[in-house]
């Protein structure tokens, strides 16, 4: 169990691909899942191929916890795929963890997943229905990731009509052949029988013995880049990573994102590109709030600009006569920046914050939840003691972080405290790969801003408008607002699993 997580919107997952030979491919993948490792910290990863068998290596646990020097040095070869996942379909185990392994006509796939698929019972019946029988094509598995990795291992005798097919173009000047492009890497043809049957989020990376390929659904919710190792060196490899973040701590140059409903293949003949579907982008607009790393970007936007940007605007939509900003740490602190900037208040480090406990601290009671939460951040005196606070956080869930930290900064002498939020209320269910809890806890969903103020305990509370939102982020409607508004860009099938509610479907 995972209380402190199970009061915030959970993290996802990250994915991490290489292509590099003469590199040592499992360390560098190593390095990006500890780049990724605030999208999943319930297990991690890592497969690599020598061009004549896959291994894996996978464990509950954190990446620093999984893997030893020694694991690393037995994960030899020149492709590499990683993982760290948080669960969203299929629970928390060792049989869940990724990449997942699979057998296909040729050999093995090994695929890792950013995302949750939304028609999984349907794929798990046409996979169920297309293997020998008897074989057990999810091997003890329950997620939407092993189902994929079943259904491009027999997507030869996937029935109906040809998919969706973009015409295949080379990316990277002089890294692809003509005869390369005649001679698609042998994993193509299955994706694209497999991926435009797929609803719901989805970036992958899988590999097969000889190639490196990665995906990203037709509405791009989950971010998925590719990025360049050995620029100049004469011995180029390539990177495909969730965040850019993973790029700069492996040294990789970011190339371009991933587009939505592109599939690429990496192997000695460069990177091709081809398109399965038919698009509209709806990136997920909580990676921008609350989920990737402040030194991410995506959509062509960092992330801390637009954090800084939305606390900016909050102070515009909800000024307040204060004597000091306070950020909480960690995701909160951009926009507290950009709020105290643009105010003019000045900003403090109110809240220390135990590096040691991350977004996954595990606290096995309710009655020691408050703990938890002191644990986690402590209130410092000496900025506190007779000031009228601002204190900005990027989400209000559950409303336990607020709740929690406005009591305790009463307790440490504040004057007053006023809590704004970069964000507008969370108020619907996520099916794309956020784990928010049920909706009955969702404190925005049975409360007005008022009662939400008084349950808080704060002097006043102001929440970013869903526009001041969008604008900061740069993306106009090219994004998934569906958390906030009910409003989701593809439609939700009845019958659908409703993450974070055991049992319940829509
Ligand atoms: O209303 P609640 O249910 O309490 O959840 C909201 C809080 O959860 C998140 O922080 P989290 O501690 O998960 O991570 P962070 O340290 O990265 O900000 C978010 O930034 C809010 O602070
Ligand atoms: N959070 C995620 O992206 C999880 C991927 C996949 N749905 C799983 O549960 O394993
Ligand atoms: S519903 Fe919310 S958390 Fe889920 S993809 Fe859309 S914006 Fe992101
Ligand atoms: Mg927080």
């Amino acid at each position: 169990m995972d209380p402190l997580a199970d009061d915030h919107p959970r993290d996802h997952c990250g994915v991490f691909g290489v292509w590099a030979p003469g590199e040592d491919v499992s360390r560098l993948t190593y390095f990006g899942l500890y780049a990724l490792q605030h999208r999943g910290q319930q297990s991690a990863g890592i497969a690599t191929s020598d061009g004549q068998r896959i291994r894996v290596y996978k464990d509950q646990g954190l990446v620093n916890q999984v893997f030893t020097d020694q694991i690393l040095q037995g994960l030899r070869g020149h492709i590499a795929l990683g993982h760290v996942r948080y669960a969203t379909t299929g629970a928390d185990t060792w049989r869940n963890a990724q990449p997942t392994l699979g057998p296909t006509p040729d050999g093995t796939i090994a695929l890792g997943h950013n995302g949750n698929l939304t028609n999984t019972a349907e794929l798990r019946r046409l996979a169920h229905s297309l293997a020998d029988g008897g074989d057990d094509v999810e091997h003890g598995a329950s997620t939407d990731t092993a189902i994929v990795t079943a259904l491009m291992g027999l997507a030869d005798r996937i029935p109906g009509p040809a998919p969706f097919v973009g015409a295949s173009r080379s990316v990277g000047a002089g890294t692809s052949s003509p005869e390369a492009e005649e001679a698609p890497a042998p994993l193509v043809p299955a994706a694209l029988t497999v991926l435009p049957r797929l609803r719901g989020a989805f970036s992958l990376v899988w590999m097969d013995e000889h190639t490196l390929y990665g995906a990203r659904d037709p509405h791009g919710y989950r971010p998925l880049v590719l990025g360049r190792l050995g620029e100049g060196s004469g011995r180029p490899g390539w990177v495909l990573a969730s965040e850019t973040s993973a790029l700069d701590l492996v040294g990789a140059a970011f190339i371009r994102e991933i587009e939505p409903g592109e599939l690429v293949s990496i192997d000695a003949s460069g990177v091709r590109s081809r398109h399965f579907a038919v698009t509209r982008a709806s990136t997920c607009v909580f990676e921008y709030v609350y989920l990737a790393r402040p030194d991410t970007v995506i959509g062509g936007r960092q992330i801390v600009a637009t954090r800084r940007e939305m606390g900016a605007t909050l102070a515009r939509e909800h000024p307040v006569e204060a004597d000091v900003v306070v950020p909480v740490p960690e995701s909160g602190t951009p926009a507290a920046i950009g709020y105290a900037h643009e105010s003019g208040i000045p900003f403090a480090q109110g809240l220390v914050k135990n590096s040691y406990v991350g977004r996954t601290f595990i606290q096995p009671t309710q009655s020691l939840r408050q703990l938890g939460i002191r644990l986690k951040l402590n209130p410092l005196r000496e900025v506190i003691e007779g000031r009228r606070l601002v204190v900005v956080d990027d989400s209000i869930v559950r409303g336990n972080t607020q709740r929690a930290l406005v009591r305790m900064l009463r307790e440490a002498g504040a004057a007053e405290v006023h809590v704004r939020i970069s964000s507008p209320p969370v108020n619907w269910p996520c099916f794309f790969g956020i784990d928010f809890p049920t909706r009955a806890e969702l404190i925005a969903a049975s409360m007005d801003i008022e009662s939400i103020r008084t349950s808080i305990g704060a002097d006043s509370l102001g929440y970013l408008s869903l526009r001041g939102m969008v604008q900061a982020t740069g993306q106009g409607t090219s994004l998934c607002l569906g958390c906030f508004t009910g409003d989701y860009p593809e439609p939700i099938a009845k019958g659908t699993p409703i993450p974070g509610t055991p049992g319940a479907t829509t």
